[in-house]
């Protein structure tokens, strides 16, 4: 049975004192330190000097600092940089100020995992990960709410790795909504597997596949965005808040018959082998060395799909329409 704790099994007197450098200032960076920072701890961000990150925490009212400074005043260390920079960013400005009993702390088992970053014994290494987009973490926070998290200790150096971790978890609003106490490698499995085969890559594709399939048979292309983009955040709200269950009973039946026969023809046999070569390439360190070396040559292929994802009809229209929502702007 997997352990869960809540804000009654943290406790954030094993921050007191101690100063959390925060490294990075993106979707994660801005949420954490915010919300550590309002919990009353000693919070640095560490950044690039004079980048955009920079001039953000700064007028959010927070301490900045040069990533090796930051590194260097800190007793908690939260690599909250992008996964494929940090191997570099350890080893030039992180690594020469590890020194004995600090903590090392990441909210993805990546590096880790994958053997980019091996830190020395004399320090702790855990994570604490939000099963949230880093805008939702802060929100929620703000709300008085929380999103789950995971935590997971790899080294346990001080003998106080995880009442550590489970302080920061308490810090960033985790512990009210419930963490859950993992090992980094399946927190890396379980988390690459979720975004490509599901929350990102299933999602992106099945919405784009819709999509097209509606405008290619002579339907409006804002038609076509309502039904296969814009509701589904309605959908996933209901599911989201009761499960399936929940938006099966909120749907009309005829929706929901229509679930039951069409869904299997969709996500079919074939899907499902697919998801299991997808985990298998995860598990293998496959996808990881492919990420890995396309980095290396400074990411050709990402950035081209990238651009090629933005020019997407499904943008295109979207991008109208929400201009007719102007609070969604935000
Ligand atoms: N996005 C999410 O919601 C989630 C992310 N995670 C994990 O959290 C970590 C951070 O991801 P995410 O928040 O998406 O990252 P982002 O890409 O949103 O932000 C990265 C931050 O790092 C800064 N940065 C980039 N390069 C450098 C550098 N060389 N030196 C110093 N600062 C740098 C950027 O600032 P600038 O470019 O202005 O210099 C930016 O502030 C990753 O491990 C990710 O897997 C985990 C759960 C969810
Ligand atoms: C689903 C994508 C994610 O894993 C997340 C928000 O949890 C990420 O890496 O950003
Ligand atoms: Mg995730
Ligand atoms: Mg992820």
């Amino acid at each position: 049975m997997v352990k869960i704790y809540y804000d009654a099994d943290a406790n954030l007197e094993y921050l007191k004192g101690k100063k959390i450098a925060v490294l990075g200032y993106g979707s994660q960076g801005h949420a954490q330190a915010q919300s550590l920072r309002d919990s009353g701890l000693d919070v640095v961000v560490g950044l690039r000097r004079g980048s955009p990150s920079w001039a953000k925490a700064e007028a959010d009212g927070l301490e900045v600092a040069a990533v090796a400074e930051a590194c260097a005043k800190a007793d908690v260390i939260q690599v909250l940089l992008p996964d494929e920079i940090q191997g570099r960013v350890y080893a030039t400005e992180i690594a020469p100020h590890l020194t004995e009993g600090k903590a090392l702390m990441f909210s993805h088992g990546f590096n880790i995992h994958f053997g980019q970053i091996v830190p020395p014994r004399h320090v702790d290494v855990f994570l604490v990960a939000p099963k949230s987009p880093g805008h939702l973490v802060r929100r929620m926070y703000v709300e008085g709410k929380g999103v789950p998290g995971l935590v997971a200790v790899h080294q346990d150096y001080t003998g106080k790795a995880k009442d550590i971790a489970l302080a920061y978890a308490k810090g960033i609003g985790c512990t009210r909504a419930g963490v859950f106490e993992t090992t980094f490698k399946e927190e890396t499995e379980t988390d690459l597997f979720g975004e490509q085969a599901v929350l990102c890559g299933g999602v992106s594709e099945l919405i784009k596949a819709g999509f097209d399939t509606l405008v290619e048979a002579g339907y409006a292309p804002e038609m076509a965005y309502f039904e296969c983009l814009h509701e589904l955040k309605l959908i996933v709200d209901l599911i989201y808040e009761g499960g399936l269950s929940r938006m099966r009973y909120s749907v009309s039946n005829t929706a929901e018959y229509g679930d039951y026969m069409v869904g299997p023809r969709i996500i079919n046999r074939q899907t499902r082998e697919e998801m299991k070569r997808v985990l298998a390439e995860i598990q293998n360190g496959t996808f990881a060395r492919n990420w890995m070396l396309e980095n290396q040559v400074n990411g050709p292929q990402f950035n081209a799909i990238r651009k090629t994802e933005q020019q997407h009809p499904v943008e295109k229209v979207g991008a109208q329409l929400r201009q007719m929502m102007p609070w969604l702007k935000k």
